[in-house]
Formats: C-alpha cells, sequence, structure tokens
C-alpha cells in the first residue's frame, strides 16, 4: 500500500494526518507513507520527528481579497502544482489524503487529475478554504462535526468521522491522572488552556480573576502558551496564586491534564474540542477572536448549541464574567453533570479507525 498525506500550516492540521499515518502502519507495517509539505510549515519540523518521510512543494496563501499577492500566489500555486505532479508520478501511491492547509490543495488536485483516489478530512466546523474548493475533485470527504455537512456541495462523498486524538486520552483513569498532578485535596480543578500557542486574552482574563476574586472554591492551572509564560507570570504575585493555582507554559502530558480536571475553560480549537468530548469533560470555550474565517466560533457554537460548552466571545470575557461562570458551573453538580453527558455524547472515540475504514473501502472499489 503506497500512500500520500498532505496537510499543514499549523499542528491542527499535521497531527490528523500523523494519527491517520500511524493507523496505517498499524493495519499494514508494510505501508509506504510520504508526506508532503512545505519547508516553511511546521510539517518540515513535525513529519520528520514523527518518523516519516516529507518532500516539499511551493505554495503561497492566498487574501481573501484581490490584490497583487494574490497574482504572485496563482504563479506560485502554479509552480506548486507542476512539483506535486513530480513527486505523485515518482511515488505511484494508491492514494492521496488531504488534511487542509493551503498545500494540500496543488497536491490533492493534481492526484485527482491523475486519476489517483482521493480523501480530504476537515477538522472544524467551517471548513477551510483549500477544503471546499478541493470539494468536488476528491472521491470522499471525512468530516468531525456533522454541522459541516451543510457547507459542502458533494453531499454523497461526505462521511462524519471525528478528529483523531492521541490514543493516551483513552488509557488513562482519573485517579492516575490526579495523582501524577500531585492532586491530594478535594477542591475542583479547573485546567485554562489556550490551544497549542495559548491565547492572550485568556491568560489576561485568568490573572485579573485571580488578582480580583482570589478564588478559593476551586484551583485553577494555567497553560500559557510557551510564547506568553513570561509576560503572564510578570502580571501576577505571590499572594494572587495562594490557594495553589499555577502557571505553567505548556503540558506535555494533556491527557493527564485534562482527566485530572472537573472543568475545562479553553479555547475553540477542534483538536481540543475533540479530546474534551472524548474524555467528557466539561466546557467554557472562548473562541479566539481573529482565526481564519472565524473558524472558532462555529466550532464553540456547535457544542453550546448542545449544552456540553458555556461560550463566552472574547469581546465579552472579563474576570469577574469568568469568575461568575465557572462558579455558576462547579456549584452546581446538576449542571456539571448535564454538561458532562452531553460533552460525552459528542465525543468520536475512534475516529482514525473511520478514516481508515474509508480508505479501506475507496482502495477496493474498482
Ligand atoms: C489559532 C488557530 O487558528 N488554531 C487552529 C489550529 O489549532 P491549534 O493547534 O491552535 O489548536 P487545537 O485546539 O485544535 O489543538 C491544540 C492541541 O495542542 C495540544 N496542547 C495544547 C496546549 C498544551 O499545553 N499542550 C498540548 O499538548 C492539545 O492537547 C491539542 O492536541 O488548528 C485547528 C484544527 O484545524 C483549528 O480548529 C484551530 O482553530
Amino acid at each position: 500500500m503506497r500512500v500520500i498525506l498532505s496537510g499543514g500550516g499549523t499542528g491542527g492540521h499535521i497531527y490528523p494526518a500523523i494519527s491517520i499515518a500511524n493507523k496505517i502502519k498499524e493495519k499494514h507495517p508494510n505501508a509506504e507513507i510520504l508526506f508532503i509539505g512545505t519547508e516553511k510549515g511546521m510539517e518540515s519540523d513535525i513529519v520528520p520527528k514523527a518518523g516519516y518521510s516529507i518532500k516539499f512543494v511551493t505554495v503561497s496563501y492566498l487574501k481573501r481579497k484581490i490584490s497583487l499577492h494574490n497574482i504572485k500566489s496563482a504563479g506560485m500555486l502554479f509552480k506548486g502544482i507542476l512539483e506535486a505532479r513530480k513527486i505523485i508520478k515518482d511515488f505511484r501511491p494508491d492514494i492521496v489524503i488531504g488534511t487542509g492547509g493551503f498545500v494540500c490543495g496543488p497536491v490533492v488536485y493534481m492526484a485527482s487529475k491523475l486519476g489517483i483516489k482521493t480523501i480530504i478530512h476537515e477538522q472544524n466546523v467551517f471548513p477551510g478554504l483549500t477544503n471546499r474548493i478541493l470539494d468536488k475533485y476528491v472521491d470522499k470527504i471525512a468530516l468531525s462535526f456533522k454541522e459541516a455537512e451543510k457547507y459542502f456541495k458533494s453531499k454523497n462523498k461526505l462521511v462524519v468521522t471525528g478528529n483523531p486524538i492521541r490514543g493516551e486520552f483513552f488509557n488513562v483513569t482519573e485517579e492516575e491522572a490526579k495523582e501524577k498532578y500531585g492532586i491530594k485535596s478535594n477542591l475542583p480543578i479547573v485546567l485554562v488552556v489556550g490551544g497549542s500557542g495559548g491565547a492572550l486574552k485568556i491568560n489576561n482574563t485568568v490573572v485579573e480573576m485571580l488578582k480580583l476574586y482570589k478564588p478559593k472554591n476551586f484551583k485553577i492551572i494555567l497553560v500559557t502558551g510557551k510564547r506568553l509564560y513570561k509576560n503572564t507570570t510578570e502580571n501576577i504575585n505571590k499572594e494572587d496564586l495562594a490557594n495553589n493555582h499555577e502557571i505553567l507554559p505548556y503540558i506535555n502530558d494533556m491527557p493527564y491534564a485534562l482527566k485530572a480536571c472537573d472543568l475545562i475553560v479553553c479555547s475553540a480549537g477542534a483538536i481540543t474540542i475533540a479530546e474534551v468530548t472524548a474524555v467528557g469533560k466539561s466546557a467554557i470555550l472562548i473562541p479566539k477572536a481573529h482565526t481564519a474565517e472565524n473558524h472558532q466560533e462555529y466550532n464553540a457554537n456547535a457544542m453550546g448549541s448542545k449544552g456540553a460548552a458555556v461560550v463566552i466571545r472574547e469581546d465579552e470575557l472579563n474576570g469577574e464574567v469568568l469568575n461568575r461562570q465557572i462558579g455558576k458551573i462547579l456549584n452546581n453538580k446538576d449542571t456539571l453533570k448535564s454538561m458532562e453527558a452531553a460533552s460525552r455524547k459528542e465525543g468520536i472515540t475512534d475516529a482514525a479507525d473511520r478514516i481508515y475504514k474509508e480508505i479501506e473501502s475507496l482502495l477496493n472499489k474498482h
């Protein structure tokens, strides 16, 4: 079995591609797998570390308005298409899988033109531009949220598979998680995380809340993101962190941290939501403002409308609002339980298997 995977730019597009590659390797240890990305994207670092080969093509992002930049980009896109064509022809894949980001545009498009089977995977409720363009060229479209169906035209190609996440999320128990985090008291734990890079607005709001209220009924673990750690900790002193509140730059063992908490306050990235629902935790979702086409708000609202999360927009967020919302959820066991149940109901725990099944059925189709 020969497979090309392409997706890039941010971790949100790359990690699902790696999970799919791992699943293929588990089922077919002899499978030949090649990634195609860009040299500038995070994939050039992450993919080799995950043990896979990667080749690069030229792409440039398109601005959403007509501009000189876009004329240049169109030229680079043409170059990228020719480069992708050469790599695909040399590698001769049985299937090409795209997981979003501009780079998978030329790769998946060219594969479909060469008559090779193609699948794209969309992580968000509101699909990215590249996947919306690829809609008509591909054989299958794997969705993470049912709510994404309405944004694709080729209804017969759609299948809801969920977002593949790390296996550890299913193997850790709450007891093991609390032990690892050294949590001995019965105080509820509120984990606060603004996605892989952290979120400035969330960090500043938690600092404001700790200073104003010095909460004693719950313990905060704030994960700032590496880039924002110094700035966040500079704004806070020891008294504000009384009651064992903690501030960390990054968490490498997210499955443990998530299992250990009673409530998560987080931005509305698709992978975070997949992880939160997979373990059935209640959430306060704060969609990051200024993400591409405001896609985090669509993710958050999908959870909010099902009672799995409370949604607070960044422009409505402050220390008082956050403190009140946390209290409202934690002080009412019924609210907490019903949010957890709604969250668990949305969780898809076998996403990689579901995607693999689609790959297999496409390959067996003549
Ligand atoms: C700013 C932005 O545009 N972000 C997008 C990016 O996600 P981005 O990578 O920002 O965020 P996600 O929330 O989707 O995923 C974050 C991942 O990082 C992990 N993590 C995070 C913090 C930490 O300390 N340790 C840790 O391991 C989480 O467990 C999770 O696996 O791609 C996603 C999928 O296309 C989109 O839905 C997001 O909107």
